[in-house]
């Protein structure tokens, strides 16, 4: 595999070459009867910055399908009728494998979401699945995909290329454009972040200066990949909500060269330079951002995609797990591996997730904090973990299957159970 690096760098690719125009977007005739196409994440318009756009030279135009029909496969891959909006802290086991073959888009579970593909909002899902996806793909015109594997790595495969991604990587798929998950080792489970808002980009940093945090230079786009199959192929598109589907009679993945900023990629969440105090106090976790999803309101964000990796904690005379707090952001979790240490009661583990919706109290559970107030605060390597976060401006609503499919947790207040009252003098 190989990949191009930067992030949203105008990159230029081509699998045979002499296949991507030099000169100019659009030739009368590209070489080897190729057909030009622009792939559009951004309008026309959009200001120079955040203008995203691809050029793709592709062996049969996109163009040449029959209308979509609905499609009837995915029953939990779909948004929250916001029957279900809770003020409650929820927290999730995690999915179990499923019984036989059962593809990405299959076994795509909605847990959560807000806003819609027109005002933007995101989507929250968690994926169990056994099969690779086989001619057939996925094109999700509503949202752009963050994809966080937690067991089992993944080969997407797009129509710009194929990224391979593991546990403790994660993959971006641009709004609109198709894609195929393959499985590299077996089962696989992990979340998704549907964006339906601005496109994810890196966080500003302000008095960190130039470097830090995540480095545009680790994320990883592929190179050109195609293939040449003349056999039916299936496009699943989720649109508006809704899934259809149409049959085309080859591979989508027939791009042979393109050029442009609008395009997937990895990245190793293990390559984020984490920045914490050296001093005291626990900053806030913005500090953690690897992504961000801007709103219209200056740095309240539709979606922040914020990690808890492998950090040293040095603070002193300091609560150092997270305090306990009221956020008019809500914010979903989940954990890739090893043990969150705001957790340290149990519960929250490794595949499972948790939601604590906008203003409603949460924090470290009453052992953590226990221990947190009891520790002497020697430099601690905080080791073998790996927790995230989708945070988002508005409340996440919860799906059907989040409130009543068997793995929503009933105790999970009792974790903050026990606190001893203040004794004032
Ligand atoms: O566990 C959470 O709820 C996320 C979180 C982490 C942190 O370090 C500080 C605040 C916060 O909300
Ligand atoms: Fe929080």
């Amino acid at each position: 595999m190989s990949y191009q690096t930067g992030f949203l760098n105008h990159f230029a690719t081509e699998a045979v070459e002499g296949a991507l125009p030099e000169d100019r977007n659009s030739p009368q005739r590209p070489a080897f009867g190729l057909y030009a196409e622009q792939f559009s994440t951004s309008a026309f318009t959009a200001p120079r910055v955040e203008n995203r756009r691809s050029w793709l030279y592709r062996m049969r135009p996109t163009t040449a399908h029959g209308a979509f029909q609905p499609y009837s496969g995915a029953p939990r891959f779909a948004a929250p009728d916001g029957t279900h909006t809770t003020p409650n802290r929820l927290r999730w086991d995690p999915l179990t494998m499923p019984d036989g073959e059962v593809d990405f888009v299959d076994g795509m579970v909605t847990y959560g979401g807000n806003g819609s593909p027109a005002e933007g909002g995101i989507g929250i899902h968690l994926y169990a699945t056994s099969a690779s996806m086989d001619r057939r793909a996925l094109q999700n015109s509503d949202g752009e995909m963050l994809i966080v594997p937690q067991t089992g790595a993944l080969r997407i495969v797009t129509e710009l290329g194929r990224i391979d991604i593991a546990p403790g990587h994660i993959g971006l798929v641009p709004r609109g454009m198709r894609s195929r998950v393959e499985l590299i080792d077996g089962g696989a489970r992990g979340y998704v972040c549907e964006n339906f808002g601005e496109p994810f980009r890196l966080p500003d940093l302000g008095p960190i200066g130039a470097n830090g945090l995540a480095n545009p230079r680790d994320f990883e786009t592929p190179v050109a990949w195609f293939e040449d199959r003349d056999e039916e192929f299936e496009i699943v598109q989720k649109f508006n909500g809704k899934l259809w589907t149409t049959t085309i009679d080859h591979s989508p993945f027939d791009v042979v060269a393109w050029h442009g900023n609008s395009a997937p990629c990895r990245y190793d969440l293990a390559r984020f330079n984490t920045i914490g105090t050296v001093s005291f106090d626990h900053p806030d976790p913005s500090i953690f951002t690897v992504l961000t999803s801007p709103s219209a309101i200056p740095g309240t964000a539709n979606c922040d995609f914020v990690i808890f990796p492998p950090r040293w904690m040095v603070a002193e005379d300091t609560f150092r797990p997270p305090w306990f707090h009221r956020n008019v952001m809500s914010e979903f979790m989940g954990l890739i591996h090893g043990e969150y240490d705001a957790k340290e009661g149990g519960g929250f583990v490794p595949g499972g997730a948790s939601l604590h919706n906008q203003f409603n109290g949460h924090g470290p559970d009453a052992e953590s904090t226990k221990r947190a107030m009891e520790a002497s605060v020697k430099p601690h390597k905080i080791e073998d973990t790996l927790a995230f976060m989708f945070e988002s401006r508005a409340v996440i609503h919860t799906t059907d299957f989040a409130m009543n499919g068997g793995l929503l947790q009933s105790d999970y207040d009792a974790c903050w159970n026990g606190f001893t009252k203040a004794r004032l003098p």
